[in-house]
């Protein structure tokens, strides 16, 4: 079911600092920062040959990646992207395994302008998930 590696997520404290790490210091090509209000992460995508990586900083009140920077000050992965080619046939299939898809279940539309979700590390191998409708 799942494809393609899309993106390997790393939440950082300073996003300008990370981008001065990948950019100079790795020497990677980086896109400029975009804001995802309805996600609370301010995203930035290093360009790799054959996947991304997409590093996260907290947006506005209540971003889901709070928690985790307080556990791990430095920043770490957070999480893998999975590309799927239909996201509802595999959310579907993963609910009735028993997988806990994280929000309100339903996609949302992820940096890259297609539907994504989220789902639950505790239902894999503690790795949160996210897949992206390809
Ligand atoms: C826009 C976009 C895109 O690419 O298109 C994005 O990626 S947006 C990326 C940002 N958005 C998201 O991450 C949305 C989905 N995420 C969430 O809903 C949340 O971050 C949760 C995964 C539910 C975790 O929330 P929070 O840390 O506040 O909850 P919590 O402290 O109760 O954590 C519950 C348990 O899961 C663990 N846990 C939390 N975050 C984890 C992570 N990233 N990887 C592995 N384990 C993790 C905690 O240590 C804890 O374990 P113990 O119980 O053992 O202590
Ligand atoms: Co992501």
């Amino acid at each position: 079911m799942i494809g393609r590696l899309n993106h390997v997520a790393i939440a950082v404290p300073d996003l300008e600092a990370a981008v001065l790490i990948y950019r100079d210091t790795l020497g990677a090509r980086v896109s400029a920062p975009q804001d995802l209000p309805e996600h609370g992460v301010t995203t930035v995508f290093v360009e790799l040959p054959n996947t991304k990586i997409e590093l996260l900083a907290p947006l506005g009140d209540g971003s889901p990646i709070a928690a985790f920077l307080q556990r791990v000050p430095e920043g770490g992965v957070h999480h893998l992207c999975f590309e799927v080619n239909d996201i509802a046939a595999a959310a579907a299939r993963l609910t009735a395994t028993g997988a806990r898809i994280l929000g309100d279940g339903r996609p949302r539309i992820g940096a890259h302008g297609k539907p994504v979700l989220f789902l639950h590390p505790k239902d894999f191998v503690g790795t949160l998930v996210e897949l992206e409708e390809a």
